[in-house]
C-alpha cells in the first residue's frame, strides 16, 4: 500500500486513479478531517488509460486532434463562412526532469533575494515566529506549485482536481540551482536585508546560507538605467569592449553549468528596468546585425542585449522579467537560428495582473470601460530606478498595452474605425518610506445599461517582490518543461520544438513577446487556459471545456477513442 506525503493511505482502484483517504497530520501537525480534505496530492502519479497516450521509460506520448475554425469574412456581402479544420498532433514529453540552474541578472535585487530566500526556506523547511505564531514557508502565488487543474469527475460525480505540477513531470523549485550577476557587490543576506521583504527572524535563520551567496560581477552601461543607480555599481567586470563583455558572460554561463553539473541553465533578467533601445536597420534588425553591433562596440547595445545574446549563444533559454525591449528582432532571429527559447516582457505580478482580469470581465460582460487610472507608489530600488523618465516610460508601455486585446475583441463597444479605446493612465511614484510594500490604487469607470456609469475603485497593498518571486519560479519550471516537449503533425515524421518565442508564458508577463505576426493575448484566463490545455494535450487528457454536459444531458456510454 503506497503512502502519500500526508501519511494518508492510498487505495489504487481499477482505473489506477489514486483516491486518498486522509486521516493524517498536515505538516503543521493539525488534524485534517478527511471530509475537509479531498484531493490528489503532488505525491501521486497520474496515469491516463487511453490508446492515445503511451508511456515508455523515456517519454509520455499523446495524440491530440486540434480543431480550429477558419473564417472567410466577406465584408461586402456581410457574410462569414466558417470552415472547421482538424490537425493531428503527436506530442512527446521526456519524462526525466533535467538538473536545472537559473542565472539571475540582478540577483542581489529585491526579487532575486526574495526568490532565493524562499527556495532555501522551503527546501530546508525553515519556520519562524512572529506575533501570529509559527510561520511555515510556502509557494503561494506560484501557478505550478499552488494551483490545481480540474481533470474530470469520479464515479460519484465528484470533481477531481490534480496539482498543476502532476500533469507532466516537472522540476521542483527546491531543486533549482541558483546563481547570477549583479552590478552591486552585496551578498544575498545583505540584499535580503535591504529588500525589507522577509520577517526579521526568517532573515536571521536564512543568514548562514544567504551570506555565502555572492553575485558575479556584471556589466554596467550607465546610459541604460537611472543615474540614481550609479552608487550601486561596485561589482563590475573589467572595462572592455562589448564583445569582451559578451565573451565574459558566456564564460560565466559555461562555468556555472560545469561547476554545478547542470543539464540546463536558464538566464532570467530581474535587473533594473532599462530604457528602450533604438530598433533600426544596421543595428539590431537581424541576428547578424546585433552580433556585428556588439563586435563594433555600438553604444546602442544594452546590457540586457548582451545577456540575451550570451544566453542564446550558450544554448540557454533567456527570459526578460523587465519591460524594456531587450528582445529586438535581431535577438529573436538569433534565438530562432539557434533553436533557443526566449520569453518576456515584464513579470505580470499585481496591479496589471488584476487589470488583465477586470478588463476582460467588464468587456466580456458588455460593459464599456471608458477610463482606467492605475496609480501606484513604492519605495524599493525598482521604484527609485523607475523615478527616471526613460525607465518609467518602459514600464508605462508594458502596463498600458494590457487591455488592447480585450478592447479589440469587442467592436460592438469600441468603434475600430475610430480606433476607440478607453482613456488609460499609468502613474508610478517613488516614496522611499513604503519600501517594497507597493500601494496600488485603481479606478475603472464603465458605461453600463441605458448610459449609466459604474465606477470600481481598488486599493491594493503588498510587497511587490512577494508577487514577482513566484512568477520567477513558474517561468523557470515551465521553460525547463517546454525544452522537454516536442511534437509532430499529421503531415510530417519529424518531431520539432515549440516556436522559440515562448508566448505560452504570457500568463506570467505584462507585455507578452510573441512570434512575429501572431496575436498578443493579455486576458488572464485565456492565458491560463492556454497553458493548462497545452499541457493537458501533452498528457493525453481531454481539456476542460466547462460544458459539463454530463450534468445537463443524458450522457451516453463513452465512444471508443479513435483518430
Ligand atoms: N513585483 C515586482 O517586483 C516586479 C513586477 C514586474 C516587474 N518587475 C521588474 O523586475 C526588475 C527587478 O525588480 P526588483 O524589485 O528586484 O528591483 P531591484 O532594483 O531591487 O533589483 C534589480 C537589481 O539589478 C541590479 N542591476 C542593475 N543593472 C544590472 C546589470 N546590468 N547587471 C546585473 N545587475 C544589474 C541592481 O543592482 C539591483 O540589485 C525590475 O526591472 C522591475 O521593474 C518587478
Ligand atoms: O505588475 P504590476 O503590479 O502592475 O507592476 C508593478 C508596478 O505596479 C510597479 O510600479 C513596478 O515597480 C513593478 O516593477 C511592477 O511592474
Amino acid at each position: 500500500m503506497a503512502t502519500n506525503g500526508h501519511n494518508g493511505l492510498v487505495k489504487q482502484n481499477s482505473k489506477s486513479t489514486a483516491i486518498v483517504e486522509v486521516n493524517s497530520l498536515r505538516e503543521d501537525n493539525q488534524h485534517v478531517n478527511p471530509a475537509d480534505h479531498y484531493g490528489v496530492t503532488s505525491d501521486y502519479s497520474i496515469h491516463v488509460d487511453s490508446n492515445n497516450t503511451i508511456y515508455s521509460n523515456e517519454y509520455i506520448e499523446s495524440k491530440y486532434m486540434y480543431e480550429m475554425n477558419h473564417c472567410e469574412v466577406d465584408h461586402r456581402a456581410q457574410r462569414v463562412e466558417i470552415v472547421p479544420r482538424k490537425y493531428q498532433y503527436n506530442f512527446r514529453t521526456q519524462r526525466q526532469v533535467q538538473r536545472t540552474g537559473v542565472m539571475l541578472v540582478g540577483w542581489a535585487g529585491n526579487n532575486g533575494s526574495t526568490f532565493t530566500g524562499a527556495t532555501i526556506a522551503n527546501r530546508e523547511k525553515i519556520t519562524w515566529m512572529r506575533k501570529e505564531g509559527e510561520q511555515f514557508p510556502n509557494y503561494y502565488g506560484s501557478l505550478t506549485q499552488s494551483t490545481t487543474i480540474r481533470i474530470g469527475s469520479d464515479n460519484e460525480g465528484k470533481e477531481v482536481h490534480i496539482p498543476f505540477n502532476t500533469i507532466l513531470p516537472m522540476l521542483h523549485p527546491n531543486d533549482i540551482v541558483i546563481g547570477g550577476w549583479d552590478i552591486n557587490s552585496a551578498n544575498l543576506y545583505e540584499a535580503m536585508k535591504r529588500a525589507y521583504v522577509f520577517d526579521y527572524e526568517l532573515q536571521e535563520k536564512l543568514k548562514p546560507k544567504m551570506a555565502e551567496l555572492k553575485p558575479l560581477p556584471s556589466i554596467y552601461y550607465p546610459d541604460f538605467i537611472a543615474a540614481n543607480q550609479e552608487d550601486r555599481a561596485d561589482n563590475l567586470i573589467p572595462k572592455g569592449t562589448k564583445q569582451q563583455d559578451l565573451e565574459h558572460i558566456r564564460n560565466d554561463i559555461r562555468t556555472f553549468k560545469k561547476n554545478n553539473n547542470l543539464d540546463k541553465v536558464i538566464v532570467l533578467w530581474t535587473a533594473n528596468t532599462e530604457r528602450y533601445v533604438d530598433v533600426r536597420q544596421g543595428l539590431n534588425q537581424t541576428s547578424d546585425e546585433i552580433l556585428q553591433s556588439i563586435a563594433a562596440n555600438e553604444d546602442e547595445v544594452s546590457p540586457s542585449n548582451i545577456f540575451a545574446c550570451a544566453a542564446i549563444l550558450e544554448g540557454c533559454p533567456y527570459i526578460n522579467g523587465s519591460p524594456q525591449n531587450t528582445l529586438v528582432p535581431g535577438i529573436i532571429e538569433l534565438a530562432s537560428k539557434h533553436s533557443v527559447f526566449i520569453g518576456g516582457d515584464d513579470f505580470k505580478s499585481g496591479q496589471t495582473k488584476l487589470k488583465s482580469v477586470l478588463a476582460d470581465f467588464l468587456v466580456s460582460a458588455g460593459l464599456k470601460i471608458e477610463s482606467i487610472v492605475s496609480y501606484n507608489h513604492l519605495g524599493n530600488n525598482d521604484g527609485k530606478n523607475l523615478s527616471a523618465p526613460q525607465q518609467f516610460r518602459s514600464k508605462e508601455i508594458s502596463k498600458s498595452n494590457v487591455v488592447d486585446d480585450m478592447v479589440g475583441a469587442n467592436h460592438l463597444l469600441y468603434n475600430k474605425k475610430k480606433n476607440e479605446h478607453p482613456d488609460h493612465v499609468v502613474v508610478i511614484k517613488y516614496v522611499p518610506f513604503v519600501k517594497d510594500s507597493k500601494r496600488a490604487m485603481d479606478e475603472y469607470i464603465s458605461s453600463i445599461f441605458m448610459n449609466g456609469l459604474n465606477t470600481i475603485a481598488i486599493h491594493n497593498t503588498c510587497e511587490d517582490s512577494l508577487l514577482a518571486s513566484p512568477l520567477i519560479i513558474d517561468l523557470v519550471i515551465l521553460t525547463e518543461l517546454l525544452t522537454r516537449i516536442t511534437y509532430k503533425t499529421h503531415d510530417s515524421e519529424q518531431y520539432q520544438s515549440f516556436e522559440p518565442v515562448l508566448s505560452i508564458l504570457s500568463y506570467l508577463l505584462k507585455a507578452p513577446v510573441v512570434p512575429p505576426g501572431t496575436p498578443v493575448i493579455n486576458a488572464l484566463f485565456k492565458q491560463h487556459r492556454c497553458i493548462t490545455n497545452i499541457l493537458s494535450a501533452c498528457a493525453g487528457i481531454a481539456m476542460d471545456t466547462d460544458m459539463l454536459l454530463e450534468h445537463k444531458t443524458n450522457l451516453p456510454k463513452p465512444m471508443k477513442l479513435q483518430f
